[in-house]
């Protein structure tokens, strides 16, 4: 098949070779110019913008968007619907907010223009071992995209999967990130833990190794704890401020608006907010309140 990208970073960049390596013939444009140079020499076909995308393209055309979620990705999926044609499919495979991909796929649906949202795992270890899609929207228009979906999946047949209506793709990309925060928090608490127990003098890289195989608490998430712990043992060249890009956040959001609890992902995300703090007010109002009722000690250093 063909597939036009536009986002050729981290993701972008990869899957495109990805697909390339198959035997797909990909277009792709990104504001970085200097990117779709690099891309040009892996195979690529480079557009110098969106439209010139377009009219390297044969009709009907599928056009994949791999930009930051938010206002770029408002911005290439409105700038697409002016150019494209009925029977044209645009896929988002950003981490786009479930609700925006809904009203993207009505707007686009009123031209003739397919939507789907595919929520795509696997970050920067996909071009090797293939993503994991969860697809919403448009059920002919994946299945006329299939073959490029079965190309980034791990195997034609594994890890992809038409998941339901439009938004039901980055609905369910969303829960995953939501339980990623989770199983993330759990492995850094208990590798604190470990730390923590000084007489022992655990060395947290060989029990990493350890738990890898066989144990009930293996998977790739412990993998990557080996190998950043075999990188740098203390973690000592990281500061411990840890971001998020919302997915989170969105989470906890459903959380309430469905009145399920979830309380160890809500947990995890406050630990992402409380570790952007330095000496956090909260905490000091508590210190000033043990002092106020029981004349606790105030430590000023
Ligand atoms: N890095 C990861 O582990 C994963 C990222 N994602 C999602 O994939 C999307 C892309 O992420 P990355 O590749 O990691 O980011 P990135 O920052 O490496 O690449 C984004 C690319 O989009 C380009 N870009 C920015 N604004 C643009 C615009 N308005 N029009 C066209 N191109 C534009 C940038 O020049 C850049 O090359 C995001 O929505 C992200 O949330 C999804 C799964 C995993
Ligand atoms: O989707 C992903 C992994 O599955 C991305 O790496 C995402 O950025 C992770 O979420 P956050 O940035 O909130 O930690």
């Amino acid at each position: 098949m063909e597939l036009g990208m536009i986002g050729l970073g981290r993701m972008g960049g990869n899957m495109a070779q990805r697909l390339i390596k198959s035997g797909h013939r990909v277009v792709g444009f990104d504001p970085s110019t200097e990117r779709v140079k690099e891309m040009v020499r892996l195979g690529v076909i480079g557009a110098a913008s969106i439209s010139e995308l377009i009219d390297k393209l044969v009709s009907p055309r599928a056009i994949w968007c791999m930009v930051p979620s938010g206002q770029p990705t408002e911005d290439t999926v409105h700038e697409l619907g002016g150019l494209l044609s009925p029977g044209d499919t645009i896929i988002d495979g950003g981490n786009s907010n479930y609700k925006d991909s809904i009203r993207r796929a009505g707007n686009l649906a009123e031209k003739g223009i397919s939507f789907l949202d595919a929520g795509t795992s696997g970050g920067i270890w996909g071009l090797d071992e293939g993503y994991s899609l969860m697809v919403g929207g448009d059920a002919d228009a994946y299945r006329r995209i299939e073959p490029v979906f079965r190309s980034l999946a791990p195997s034609s047949e594994k890890g992809v999967g038409y998941v339901g209506p439009s938004g039901a793709g980055h609905f369910v990309k969303m829960v995953h990130n939501g339980i990623e925060y989770g199983l993330m928090e759990a492995y850094a608490e208990g590798f604190e833990l470990l730390r923590a127990k000084a007489d022992f003098n655990l060395d947290l890289t060989q029990i990493a190794g350890i738990w890898r195989y066989g144990s009930v608490v293996r998977s790739w998430l412990l993998d990557l704890v080996e190998l950043a712990l075999k990188e740098d043992p203390g973690l000592k060249n990281i500061r411990a401020f840890v971001e998020d890009s919302g997915e989170g956040k969105w989470t906890v959001q459903e959380s309430l608006d469905l009145d399920v609890p979830l309380p160890v992902i809500v947990a995890a995300l406050q630990v992402r907010f409380r570790s952007r703090q330095d000496q956090p007010f909260g905490n000091k109002l508590l210190v000033a309140l043990r002092n106020k009722f029981g004349g606790h000690r105030i430590k000023t250093e």
